[in-house]
């Protein structure tokens, strides 16, 4: 093939730069998520003078007509120990300039972003200092929640069950969805019990999350990345570091209190017993057993929240899951152990995004108020709210996280 036929990755990125619009933050302890809305490249010549413009539709809605454009919502993560990657990602994308590279910074007028998670504190003076742009900072739990309920709302397919390798997509019902609890399972995990829009209060939390599986994980088996760790634990078999009820009970069921003799009796319990030392033991049986402590104990503590208010179903985000099937099913298995079929876990397609994805709805609109008003629609719209059409994401890709996913956007 002709190499100059090829577009690289860094092309591909560039061409996609000029029509960038809109950009927001989640920068949290462990990974720092973006979500940006690019245009579709679709340009309308404008007679002789070649005045290029986007092309956009009406949408009607009872009897009014909204502008409407027709483009991608965009998702990236970086480690945020790798933060010079995410500014320089930004940086050559001119994501922070809505992509146009004409618009450098005139120091009359800074830009801003809108930012969320603790990172949006920590990084504000880098960002600042690298690219020119001030963090406008929004609250990491009012992001969750919002980008909880506007994914579980116009995204098609976007929540699911996980149990025995069976993954099953759940239906939503608008009027249906409210009261849950958002798990969010970051570097920390979160418990919020969601009521409604912008209507939920952070109810719980616990310090064992995706940072100690990670941070264990990497001390405990040398591996150098969450993508190996993860790997490790799939080839692994806990049995070999768990101790079982079986080990206590000269092999037999703890029947009276309903344990089975294959049922972790202490995570990691083997260890005492045995005179070995860690190098005697198989990295992928230590991270089988570091991911199921953590797994399972964030199942049973989202369970006892639930119960404490009454709540059937429970939604897990946060970039520890990852789609992990063994993760899911640890997960699942635990709150319907503990609840005995009473509550149901629930797991999110776009499960790390959630916040960025609330920093974004929670921008502005003027920027799409002058791309929207200086098209062919005349109605210029009040109220401004980004609104976006149902998404459909295709079921059969399996997403790692950056990905792109095709939307139309009104203002209402
Ligand atoms: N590529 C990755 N690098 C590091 N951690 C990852 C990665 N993918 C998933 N994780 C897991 O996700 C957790 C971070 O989840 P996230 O929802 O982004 O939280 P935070 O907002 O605290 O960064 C990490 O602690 C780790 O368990
Ligand atoms: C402090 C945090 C909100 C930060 O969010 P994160 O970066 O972990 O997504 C979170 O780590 C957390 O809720 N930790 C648990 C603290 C506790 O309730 O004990």
């Amino acid at each position: 093939m002709d190499p100059r036929e090829v577009e690289t990755e860094a092309n591909s990125d560039q061409n996609q730069s000029s029509n960038v619009y809109h950009l927001a933050l989640d920068i949290g302890g462990s990974l720092v998520k973006l979500v940006y809305f690019t245009k579709d490249d679709d340009h309308i010549v404008d007679g002789e003078e070649g005045i290029s413009r986007e092309k956009t539709s009406v949408k009607s809605k009872g009897s009014r007509d909204y502008p409407v454009l027709n483009g991608k919502l965009n998702f990236k993560k970086f480690e945020t120990s790798k933060i010079n990657d995410c500014l320089q990602f930004i940086k050559t994308m001119n994501l922070h300039l809505g992509g146009n590279q004409q618009q450098e910074n005139t120091g009359s007028q800074t830009t801003a972003i809108k930012a969320t998670g603790g990172g949006s504190y920590k990084y504000a003076d880098l960002f600042k200092e690298r690219l020119g742009i001030s963090l406008d900072k929004e609250d990491e739990m009012d992001c969750l929640v919002a980008g909880a309920n506007f994914l579980l709302e116009v995204v098609h397919q976007e929540a699911f069950t996980y149990m025995g390798d069976q993954k099953q997509f759940v239906k939503i019902d608008q009027n249906d969805l409210y009261p849950y609890l958002l798990v969010n399972i970051g570097s920390g995990v979160g418990m919020i019990k969601v009521e409604g829009d912008g209507k939920f209060e952070r109810v719980s939390g616990t310090s064992i999350g995706g940072g100690s599986f990670w941070g264990l994980g990497k001390l405990l088996t040398k591996c150098k990345s969450f993508d190996e760790l993860l790997d490790l634990s799939y080839r692994g078999n806990n049995r070999a570091v768990d101790m079982l009820v079986g080990d206590i009970y000269g092999g037999m069921d703890y029947s009276k209190i309903g344990l089975s003799s294959t049922a972790i009796a202490s995570s990691f319990g083997r260890a005492i017993s045995e005179n070995k030392e860690l190098k005697d033991y198989n990295p992928e049986d230590i991270a089988r057993s570091l991911l199921r402590l953590i797994s399972n104990n964030i199942g049973q503590i989202s369970y006892l929240n639930a119960l404490r208010f009454g709540l059937k179903r429970i939604f897990f985000g946060g970039f520890f899951i990852r789609r992990h099937p063994f993760t899911m099913d640890t997960l699942s298995v635990a709150v319907n152990f503990w609840s005995k079929g009473e509550a149901k876990a629930m797991f999110l397609r776009h499960e790390g995004f959630l916040g960025a994805v609330g920093a974004f709805m929670s921008s502005d609109k003027h920027g799409l108020k002058e791309l929207l008003g200086n098209e062919v629609v005349q109605q210029t719209p009040n109220k401004l709210s980004f609104a976006v059409d149902k998404i459909q994401v295709p079921i059969d890709v399996e997403l790692n996280g950056d990905e792109s996913i095709e939307c139309s956007v009104y203002a209402a």
